[in-house]
């Protein structure tokens, strides 16, 4: 079995320890010792706050807030040998500005998903885009690892950044409106969470996939009328 050290169990890091912990060892890194060790516990997996473990690891998967990652990565050089693959998922954070911090750069590769960790815990499947320069040999080793996380494609990871920019801001602006629109109308706030994360966010579901209901279709038309849409 190989082994795969996950830095950074918070969101998605534990998603993904999740999700592979039944084809790989699993080896969890974070600085909250408390929640990687709760989470090894869960996934008999092992644990630790030491970066010095990811010497046993076959591939290392950074999944870190984008502000930490450049800094942690001298860290990690002195733990680092040349045949192990290091994966960066962070959507911000491109390779280009990752290069002069690692060693064996050529062992750095971008996976990068368009995707939600709270959507994906639900059951939607995410796209899982590996880097399209990639050697054919790691690309094979990065499908085999994603490919239990969602749909796996080759392409950009700047695209990914801009479909998870555009759709974050989006939302975020929706949610906002929503919130403003139902206190103009004096609405209960305990109605507003639900009004966004159940009606508004299922709604925009139903209309991507076409399947939206006799009410929204009224929205729609409304909307087609104003010429809004
Ligand atoms: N959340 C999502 O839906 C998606 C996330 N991603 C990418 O995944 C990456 C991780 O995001 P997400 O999981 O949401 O973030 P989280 O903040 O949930 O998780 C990051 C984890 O890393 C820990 N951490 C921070 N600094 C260090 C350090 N120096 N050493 C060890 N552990 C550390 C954090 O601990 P602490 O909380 O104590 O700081 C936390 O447990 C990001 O780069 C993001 O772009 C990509 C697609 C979707
Ligand atoms: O960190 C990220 O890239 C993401 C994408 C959707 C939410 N968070």
């Amino acid at each position: 079995m190989e082994t795969i050290a996950i830095i950074g169990t918070g969101r998605m890091g534990s998603l993904i320890a999740r999700k592979i912990k039944d084809k790989y060892r699993i080896l969890l890194v974070d600085k909250d010792i408390r929640r990687c060790g709760n989470l090894a516990k869960d996934i008999h997996s092992i644990a630790t706050g030491n970066l010095e473990v990811i010497k046993d690891a076959d591939y290392i998967i950074l999944a870190l807030p984008d502000r930490v990652i450049r800094d942690i990565l001298p860290n990690i050089n002195s733990f680092l040998k040349g045949h192990q693959i290091v994966i960066n998922i962070s959507t911000s954070t491109m390779k280009k500005d990752l290069l002069d911090k690692i060693n064996y750069r050529q062992n750095l590769i971008s996976v990068k998903i368009i995707g939600h960790y709270e959507e994906i815990n639900l059951g939607e499947i995410p796209l899982i885009i590996i880097e399209e320069t990639a050697k054919d040999e790691i690309k094979t080793k990065m499908i085999e690892i994603f490919s239990n996380i969602g749909i796996v494609l080759f392409g950009k990871e700047e695209d990914v950044e801009k479909v998870n920019t555009i759709a974050g801001e989006e939302a975020i602006k929706a949610a906002i409106n929503i919130k403003k629109r139902l206190m103009e109308q004096n609405i209960k706030q305990e109605y507003w969470s639900i009004a966004i994360r159940n009606v508004a966010s299922g709604t925009m579901k139903a209309f991507s996939s076409g399947d939206i209901g006799p009410f929204a279709k009224r929205v729609v038309e409304e909307l087609e009328k104003k010429n809004s849409l």
